[in-house]
């Protein structure tokens, strides 16, 4: 599995992502061709392999003509990508990550999402930024995307409206929306940018301590102002062997109706879990309740959490993970005169075990009027 592991120790900006990409192998020549579909003049990209405290990585710019100068609302962006060539995927990313920026903007300046406004110069350098992200993202189709804590730096920032505190507001109101940790150490200034970590926030999951897995690759995007240290955004790439670790998730709720329990467990089931079922439990103040236990693979882990988080009531989740003895699985068919009926061979050692599909066995009994006891019988003998 390919993993990627952004580093952010000075902070994250739009810039620093598209030079860690382009460091990491991506060629700008490429970018700049993928970026070409937005059908959109006055820019440009400019990528400079440089030295920044003793260190090699990769300084990109977004170069904006005059005609690139435009101020735009986010249904105008929306416009611009949707009516794009670009792929679907990149599509589907680069909206996801703007919405995330749009949704906070609506929140700080409190005006609708549609109506919010990208800043200055900023709109255009913020698509090349954003959908630049998402074409090196899907170019380099990583299985794991893990984020750092988020060295935001401290101080002021000067923007349209005078100075704003750092982190700026809309970057402070992105990280609200998502899980990761915000610290400021060693920068006077603002090392995290909205785009940034919009950006982080949509790929990544957050990865409070290093993760485990192993390295091949380091890319470093550096940014454009000079702290007393390197101010660069350091992806790791690397691999890790499939896990076969099976995780259990675990959470108590006692305020869903019936209803939402039964779309979870839905939901659950479709988007990879491997298990997922309920227990009935008595909890605080005698309420009757559910003990909800998902069982997934380590790697949808994030997928099912979201969902737990999204579509219960719960406010919080407990997870570990569990080594499974499973038994080896194959399918074969026979027929009989009702019809064709799917038998799973389970093997494990000596142990072997014949069972007829339930959903084949509740077909033949359908169209036959017979029932599932007489089925089953017809089925052992042609077994
Ligand atoms: O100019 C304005 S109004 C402004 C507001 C805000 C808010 O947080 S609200 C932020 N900024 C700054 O603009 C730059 C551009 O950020 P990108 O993410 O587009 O690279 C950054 O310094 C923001 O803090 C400006
Ligand atoms: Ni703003």
């Amino acid at each position: 599995m390919k993993v990627l592991y952004f580093d952010c120790f000075s902070g994250i900006s739009g810039d620093m992502v598209l030079g860690a990409f382009i460091d990491l192998g991506i060629d700008p020549v490429f970018l700049e061709k993928e970026l070409k579909k937005l059908n959109l003049s006055g820019f440009s990209i400019e990528a400079e392999r440089t030295m920044k405290k003793g260190i090699a990585g990769t300084r990109c710019h977004v170069i904006l003509s005059e005609d690139g100068h435009h101020h735009r609302h986010f249904e105008d962006i929306r416009n611009i990508i949707a009516n794009s060539t670009l792929s679907d995927e990149v599509k589907e990313t680069a909206l996801a990550i703007f919405m995330r920026v749009a949704v906070a903007e609506a929140t700080v300046h409190n005006v609708p999402v549609d109506r919010v406004h990208f800043h200055e110069v900023g709109a255009l350098d913020s698509i090349v930024d954003i959908v630049g992200a998402a074409i090196c993202y899907h170019a380099m189709k990583p299985d794991l995307v893990y984020g750092s804590k988020i060295n935001v730096g401290c101080g002021w920032v000067r923007c349209a409206h005078g100075l704003l505190p750092v982190p700026a507001p809309a970057t402070a109101e992105i990280l609200c929306n998502s899980n990761f940790e915000m610290y400021s150490k060693c920068i006077d200034g603002e090392s995290a940018t909205p785009t940034g970590v919009a950006i982080l926030s949509e790929l990544g999951t957050y990865s409070p301590t290093t993760p485990s897995f192993i390295p091949e690759k380091t890319g470093y995007g550096f940014g454009g102002k000079d702290f007393g240290i390197l101010n660069a955004l350091r992806i790791i790439q690397g691999r890790k062997n499939e896990s076969q670790e099976t995780m259990v998730v675990e959470t108590n709720v006692d305020d869903m109706t019936g209803e939402m329990a039964g779309y979870v467990l839905e939901v659950l089931l479709q988007k990879g879990a491997l298990d997922a079922f309920y227990t009935p439990v008595y909890m605080k103040k005698n309420r009757p309740g559910i003990h909800l236990t998902v069982l997934c693979n380590e790697k949808d882990l994030p997928v099912i959490e979201e969902i737990i988080l999204r579509e219960t009531s719960t406010l919080g989740i407990r997870k570990y993970p569990v080594v499974r003895t499973c038994m080896h699985r194959h399918f074969r068919t026979i027929t009989t005169p009702l019809g064709d009926v799917t038998i799973k061979i389970s093997e494990h050692g000596s142990i072997h075990k014949e069972t007829p599909e339930y959903e084949d066995v509740k077909k033949l009994a359908q169209s036959s009027g017979q029932s599932l006891w007489e089925v089953l019988e017809l089925i052992e003998k042609y077994k």
